[in-house]
């Protein structure tokens, strides 16, 4: 099946555009009009380039308010399609796609529309040209694909189709049997597919359309189910994505179009029409690598959360720290120098750490060098969007290589303390990777998404985004700043479980660790909206721990401070709590901001 990109879904002037989709692989490209009129080369140069970088022209795009109008602008508007089809003879494009009337000249007039059609596609076809009429979610008399469909059918002309587009379709809120009516439409009349997604939001549907498509798999509509009704039609022309977005237009254009192709890939697996490694879905967090060049610090707060340095890198200045099944490599290398304290890597538990990354390589994701240097264990690693690396692994396991045997042993056992494992990682994604990111996990890593939340930092807005194994051993949330300018909070976390974080947390305390002092407007507000035992909510108070509960269970949590940039949460879950506690981040964000709030208790 072949694959194609509508030139607006990316950034740059259109040269770049093109490089970029040919280098990630697409097959061939929508050009977009506009990209067009404003590319200095003229369209025959423009087809060389395409020819040069192995693309095809797959669609010239759009045409406007053609159809339905007295016959005076009829024949303006012919002369308008004749013009285009000198363009498109030039650029070497054979399909011409036209979009449903927005324009008030326009009738409600289905014949007026499907004879004046019929003449725009006569006239194509003299330049072996043909016309893909597509419906837009807002057009004047005809949004729908059925509409659309009839309009085509009732023209009947050999040149005369229609163009299917996921999000005008799925937008509707069409329903399973909505959709059912795209295979009465005959394959062959279907000239052209456009794929799309978009997170659910309750918003007029032109805007939604120019600012929030993302790429199948990064929203929440089912492209995979529309999908599946359009090859059943028989269907067999290219798989374009059309996404207008508003960060995907200021993204740099090459690794968005490698994270379109990406999403193309796995909407064909979800159809059956890819054969891509089976995802090899982790079992649990094997550890989370530190880089600090702050080594004092970490070590204190490592120590006073009850971790035990168990092991030294045998060739790097790396070590393992242990509590419970809760593992910390801090490194102290080169590359803490040039990042300061950020989560670099975390090693997920793989029941087939090769299979997880021949999956990951199928899916476009840089792999990384298995063997970093002499005598390193081999292990099986891939570079996450944000750049944080992912290693499959295998702990205390027979078979697979164990990560744990480039650590010789300190001696030290850890101690049996409050902390069991890490229960998330909360890593903070640039800007413009969030949609990546999303794709990433659901895709690469085979976890489940749970919806998007905002949630207010004094300095702006966040969303945040959880990814899970269904039985929650594997949980990353990842967030994201509103724009470039407002990289504020660009710090993360490691969470903690523990299955008494009062215990926790006085320990912590104890042993000279601070933590992160909540506002008494909290936990009076606390007071208000739950019945806590007597004495409970003085405690929380005392030690700054948060509340939150869920349809399933309570859920405790506090924070250590920040060294660079990340801190440690201890969190409590009760009852099968599923959540992040996410109704307190604001409280939370506002007081790491606060520097008193972060001063010693
Ligand atoms: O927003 C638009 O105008 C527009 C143009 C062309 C398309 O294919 C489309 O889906 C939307
Ligand atoms: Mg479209």
């Amino acid at each position: 099946m072949r694959t194609s990109i509508a030139t607006v879904s990316l950034s740059g002037p259109l040269t770049e555009k093109l490089t970029a989709a040919a280098r990630a692989g697409f097959d061939g490209v929508e050009i977009f009009e506009n990209d067009l009129l404003a590319a200095p080369l003229p369209p025959e140069d423009i087809r060389a380039l395409c020819a040069d970088l192995g693309l095809s022209i797959d669609l010239y795009q759009p045409m406007r308010d053609i159809e339905a109008v007295p016959a005076d602008v009829f024949a303006r508007n012919l002369r308008r399609a004749e013009h285009k089809f000198r363009v498109m003879r030039r650029l070497g494009a054979d399909t011409l796609l036209v979009c449903s009337s927005v324009s008030p000249l326009a009738r409600d007039d289905d014949a007026l529309a499907a004879e004046q059609l019929a003449r725009l596609a006569d006239r194509a076809a003299e330049s072996g040209i043909r016309v893909a009429y597509e419906a837009l979610a807002w057009g004047r008399h005809v949004n729908t694909y059925d509409h659309a469909w009839r309009i085509v059918e009732a023209a009947d002309h050999p040149a005369l189709g229609t163009c299917l587009d996921s999000f005008h379709i799925l937008a509707r809120g069409s329903g399973p049997k909505d959709l059912a009516g795209i295979e009465d439409i005959p394959g062959d009349k279907i000239f052209f597919l456009q794929l799309a997604d978009a997170p659910k939001l309750a918003m007029d549907v032109l805007q939604w359309s120019r600012h929030y498509r993302c790429f199948p798999g990064q929203g929440d509509l089912d492209v995979a189910g529309l999908l599946r009704h359009v090859l059943r039609a028989g269907y067999r022309g290219p798989l374009s994505l059309e996404v207008f977005n508003d960060v995907f237009r200021q993204a740099e254009a090459g690794p968005a179009a490698v994270d379109a192709l990406r999403s193309l890939l796995t909407l064909r697996e979800a159809v059956g029409e890819a054969n891509l490694p089976a995802p090899v879905v982790p079992t649990g967090v094997a550890f989370a690598e530190l880089v600090t060049p702050d080594i004092a610090p970490a070590t204190e707060l490592l120590t006073a959360l009850g971790f035990t340095r168990t092991g030294r890198h045998r060739g790097k200045p790396v070590d393992l720290w242990e509590q419970g099944e809760a593992r910390i490599l801090l490194n102290t290398g080169p590359a803490a120098r040039r990042d300061g304290t950020v989560v670099a890597a975390v090693g997920l538990e793989s029941p087939d750490p090769a299979g997880a990354a021949r999956r990951a390589e199928a899916l476009l994701a840089p792999v990384l060098p298995r063997r970093r240097a002499t005598g390193d264990v081999l292990l099986d690693a891939v570079a996450a969007p944000d750049g944080t690396e992912l290693f499959f692994c295998a702990t205390d396991r027979p078979g697979p290589a164990d990560w744990k045997a480039d650590f010789a042993p300190t001696g030290a056992e850890p101690a049996a303390c409050a902390v069991r494992r890490i229960d998330h990682l909360a890593l903070t994604q640039p800007w413009h990777q969030f949609d990546e990111a999303s794709l990433f996990h659901r895709g690469v890593l085979g976890l489940d998404a749970q919806g998007s939340v905002d949630v207010a930092d004094p300095y702006g807005l966040l969303r945040s985004r959880a990814f899970s194994t269904a039985d929650g051993a594997v949980r990353f949330a990842l967030g994201v700043g509103p724009g470039p300018a407002d990289a504020h909070d660009r710090a993360q976390h490691i969470a903690l479980a523990t299955d008494d974080v009062v215990a926790a947390a006085r320990r912590f305390r104890a042993a000279g660790g601070r933590l992160l002092a909540v506002p008494g407007n909290y936990h009076d507000d606390l007071a208000a909206r739950h019945a806590f035992a007597p004495g409970e909510l003085e405690t929380y108070r005392d030690l700054g721990i948060l509340y939150d509960e869920d349809d399933h269970g309570t859920f405790l949590h506090c924070y250590t401070r920040t060294v660079g940039r990340v801190f440690f949460e201890l969190v409590q879950r009760d009852g099968g709590y599923r959540g992040y506690g996410a109704a307190n981040t604001p409280v939370r964000l506002a007081a790491q901001h606060d520097t008193v709030g972060v001063a010693a208790r």
